[in-house]
């Protein structure tokens, strides 16, 4: 699977799930995939393909979207294509038939289209996978419902023993359930990961149209484009679109237009020159939304505010998608809050409706928040977060002013009492203000003691203390048909009845540049909002390296336009940091850089290595350089350890065993412990931090608890039967042998995406900690290691005793000729390995691994190195080898022959090179 990611896609190393997926995938399991936007979603139905030699299947939206990915597949040297009405090559249907094409898209509509024969017949040829992309449109509750998509159960028919695979970045759990339903999945692999988008930073400004504005936004996009980077703009009307399309040209920026009311054609037009970088400046309306695929947009802007929060995180979530920090900046006016019927037009029923506003109001809440916007992004999703301050949006990241607000806010909120909750914000606000409108007259709301009371100030400055109000909950926003009313909710009852019209309590506020509108800290307010671009670590390139990367840059879009694709098709922005960073000599180093893949090294590698070493030498860089650190990459999996919902003990607990490497059994009879707690506890509570986000040693957690690949792979072998609701059906699916434990860990492991490569691909680290460690405990535990026959990847786990055991040799069965996947027979001083050891009580397992770190070629006998001895050799290793290892196996021959040969496999793409390990491709 990783010689795959590397042949075809270029990466070194799967992103959180993926690899779970595709396994999952491969034996033949429907899967319901739910991650955010940018995660790496297609790459779980690009693999399998390439892996079982089968077609994958794949139902996408929309025609832009499947020709965008077409292209850049064929950049991969994967054989891609589509089936649409737009198809005008007629050979592809055929060709598809016959198992021609690794991946054949196709919108829902052709899907069910196709005749039962052409399906029967590409049956016969091999499909492996069934992939329904954007599943959320299956779902009414979904944003984008889409009629075509709830006729693909048809297929399920048809393809009956094909893994079908939904993949939709928004899904709330009603929208999954929709979704399972109406595709009928079969005890799906549901696997859902974090909403999180770590590099993108949020910020909102409130906004009028006026030229100043429309200035400011202009330097805005100007900072963008001088990084190369494209900005979408998205408005809610044609007419903005129009306007500020506009209004750029004239300040001389180049961008294109897209709307529903343009042609198809113009809009074509539009979408390829903009994704071919011909222009960096996307202005649309929401038409332009799932259709886009371009990785490297940097900036999206929002010109009101959006129809709903699902849509904002959709469309802001196209920004940054190949990880690079990049900005979402919303800008609104309080009048795009009135567009409420205008959203409502298209519902059919009272609860489609009733969605609509909900997630309308949703979106103007987070336009109003003043507290992190990333955690209420999150949080609308059903995502629990453990900070406070994200640190990477404008509430978090700007000084914020306070103001003591307790006068207005309880005029304000008594007003919204007397009103009964009847209305919305208006007639309150109309109230204090003194106003004698009809409606006012006709309720007697002018006889109300506040009448008039507040008319120093705005009508906007009350309706802004009032949104500062409804997300403290202190006043509660509800809807009636398309009707907004606001009452006092419980805290504000609270408030108001601790009040009286000579005092009230101190209430502070955030001061937002509306509500300091006749206040002294006016001025002052607006200033945390700075210019994102300038927060953002963009590059840390030096400024010859930053000539380089453009210079690159130029260089990919000519060779980008001569093939007729676009740039990033070629390669992308990351990867093009990263060969500016290292600036390659060699097509080995260039083969190494994470990104490049074998057709970009076959079709541009020496053309690039050439255009390198010119520039290189022109702007007095050397080659060959270290890479640097990486900009952040969005991680699903948080690595902060102060985690707030861990209890103290959790924490403690964790501690000891992660930082102060403790064993399970040791943490649980600490001497300086008031009284011992159960080893289960002290597992489970090591169990719950990593679930948490707290890093976890997972292979000593799994050498502590004797859960070995075998046995992991037993387990999940017993949850896809069974499904994972309950342990003890899982339980007895396996073998008596089996601990709760170990079925504990190894569901946490799925859950989280940590494969069983870890058990065995972080052997050498965990090797090197464990041994560097003398047994912490002799205390004579009971036992239950696997010993003889359960031994995989030259592992055993024996008994931990309080004497230290040495290794004395290891008879290698590959500089015999045998295979390595016999287990072989470790000879260890003082131990017999065969002797059975008998097991007790689940947990009571703190065993140590004596026995690790075999040097391979020990007793190797001379061999020749050459590229099919090299090759022959590397077979045995599905983990790799190092650099000395291979030395020591071809001892005799010359290190710099060595090294050559292994450039030269490495730059022919035969081998690749992982963490300093070299393996197979
Ligand atoms: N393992 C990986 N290592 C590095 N980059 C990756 C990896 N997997 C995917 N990517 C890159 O991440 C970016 C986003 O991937 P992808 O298009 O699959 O996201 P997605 O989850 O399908 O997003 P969307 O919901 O927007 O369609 C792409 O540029 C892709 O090449």
């Amino acid at each position: 699977m990783e010689s795959s990611l590397k042949e075809y896609f270029g990466f070194s190393k799967f992103r959180p799930y993926q690899k779970e997926i595709v396994e999952n995938i491969l034996q033949g399991k429907d899967c319901l995939v739910v991650m955010a936007t940018g995660s790496g979603k297609s790459l779980c139905y690009q693999v399998p393909p390439l892996i079982a030699q089968k077609t994958a299947v794949v139902v996408s939206p929309l025609i832009s979207l499947m020709q965008d990915q077409v292209m850049v597949l064929k950049q991969r040297g994967i054989r891609a294509e589509y089936l649409s009405s737009a198809q005008t090559d007629r050979n592809v249907h055929t060709n598809a038939e016959s198992g021609q094409f690794d991946i054949l898209y196709m919108t829902p509509e052709k899907a069910c289209m196709l005749t039962a024969s052409f399906w029967s017949r590409l049956l016969e040829s091999g499909i492996c996978l069934f992939a329904v992309d954007e599943a959320h449109c299956i779902s009414e509750w979904g944003h984008n419902f889409r009629v075509e998509y709830k006729q693909l159960d048809k297929l399920r028919d048809v393809l009956s023993n094909i893994p079908f695979v939904a993949l939709t970045a928004t899904a709330t759990e009603k929208v999954r359930g929709d979704i399972i339903n109406s595709l009928k999945l079969q005890n799906p692999h549901v696997t859902i990961g974090s909403f999180d988008r770590k590099n993108l930073f949020y910020s909102v400004v409130s906004f009028d149209r006026s030229n100043t504005f429309l200035n400011e936004l202009v330097s805005e996009i100007s900072a963008c484009i001088q990084k190369a980077g494209s900005t979408i703009i998205y408005c809610t009307t044609v007419k903005d679109v129009e306007q500020i399309f506009e209004y750029l040209k004239a300040a001389g920026i180049e961008a294109g237009m897209y709307h529903g009311q343009m042609s198809n054609k113009a809009r074509e037009d539009c979408h390829r020159a903009f994704i071919r970088d011909e222009f960096y400046v996307m202005v649309a309306t929401i038409a332009f939304g799932m259709g886009i695929d371009k990785p490297n947009i940097r900036h999206v802007i929002h010109y009101g505010c959006p129809k709903s929060l699902e849509s904002y995180y959709q469309e802001s979530g196209r920004c940054g998608r190949d990880g690079i920090p990049s900005f979402c900046r919303l800008y609104f006016t309080r009048s795009d809050f009135t567009k409420a019927d205008f959203y409502c037009a298209d519902a059919r029923t009272a609860d489609q409706r009733k969605a609509i506003m909900e997630s309308f109001m949703a979106a103007q809440r987070y336009c109003m928040l003043t507290t992190c916007r990333r955690n209420f992004l999150l949080g609308y999703f059903g995502e629990k977060t453990s900070s406070v301050n994200c640190g990477t949006c404008d509430n978090c990241t700007n000084s914020k002013q306070e103001s003591d607000m307790s006068r207005e806010a309880f005029l304000l909120m008594a007003c919204i009492q007397s009103c009964q909750g009847h209305w919305g914000l208006n007639l309150p606000v109309d109230v204090l203000r003194g106003s004698k409108s009809k409606k006012v007259l006709d309720g007697k709301f002018d006889k109300l003691p506040f009448h008039g009371l507040g008319k120093d100030k705005p009508a906007n400055w009350w309706k802004a203390l009032a949104y500062q109000l409804i997300s403290q909950d202190y006043l509660v926003e509800t809807f009636r048909d398309i009707y907004k009313t606001v009452r006092v909710g419980p805290r504000g009852m609270q408030f108001l009845n601790s009040c009286n019209p000579d005092h009230q309590p101190p209430l502070y506020l955030t001061l937002t540049p509306e509500l300091a509108v006749d206040d002294t800290n006016k001025g002052t307010v607006g200033e945390g909002v700075v210019n994102g671009f300038a927060q953002l670590e963009f590059d840390g390139l030096s400024q010859a390296e930053d000539r380089l990367y453009k210079l690159l840059v130029e260089e990919r879009m000519k060779l980008a336009r001569d093939h007729g694709t676009a740039p990033y098709a070629l390669c992308g922005d990351q990867t093009l940091r990263r060969i500016t960073l290292i600036r390659p000599s060699t097509r080995a180093r260039l083969a190494n850089i994470d990104g490049v893949n074998q057709y970009f090294l076959k079709t541009y590698g020496d053309h690039l290595l050439q255009i390198i070493q010119r520039l290189s030498q022109e702007l007095g860089l050397s080659l060959d350089g270290e890479p640097k650190a990486e900009p952040p990459m969005p991680a699903n999996v948080a690595t902060v350890p102060n985690n707030k919902r861990l209890t103290p003990a959790k924490l403690e607990a964790w501690k000891m065993w992660q930082e102060e490497g403790l064993t399970v059994q040791r943490i649980a009879n600490y001497p300086g412990r008031a009284a011992p707690i159960k080893e289960q506890t002290v597992f489970e509570y090591i169990l719950e931090a990593g679930r948490e986000g707290c890093p976890i040693d997972w292979l000593r957690l799994c050498l502590e608890i004797g859960l070995t690949q075998e046995i992991f792979k037993d387990i999940q072998g017993a949850i896809s039967k069974v499904g994972k609701e309950k342990l003890k059906p899982i339980k007895n699916e396996l073998p008596e042998e089996v601990s709760y434990s170990q079925i504990k860990l190894c569901m946490l492991m799925q859950d989280m995406g940590i494969s069983t490569g870890v058990i065995s691909s972080t052997h050498q680290q965990g090797r090197k900690a464990d041994e560097s460690r003398t047994p912490q405990i002799s205390e004579g535990s009971g036992l239950s290691c696997q010993t003889e026959g359960s031994q995989s990847n030259l592992e055993l786990l024996v008994d931990n005793v309080d004497y230290e055991m040495k290794v004395v040799g290891v008879p290698d069965d590959t500089s015999l000729g045998k295979s390595v996947d016999k287990a072989p027979s470790l000879l260890i001083e003082g131990v017999d390995a065969k002797q059975p050891v008998a097991a007790t009580d689940e947990l009571t397992c703190s065993r140590k691994r004596q026995k690790l770190n075999v040097p391979r070629a020990q007793h190797s006998i001379a061999v020749e190195p050459t590229e099919g001895s090299v090759l022959s050799w590397l077979k045995n290793f599905n983990d790799g080898v190092t650099l000395s290892d291979l030395l020591e196996h071809f001892k005799g021959s010359k290190e710099e022959a060595v090294i050559d040969l292994l450039k030269h496999l490495e730059g022919e793409f035969l081998i690749f090179r992982k963490n300093n390990l070299y393996k197979l491709m």
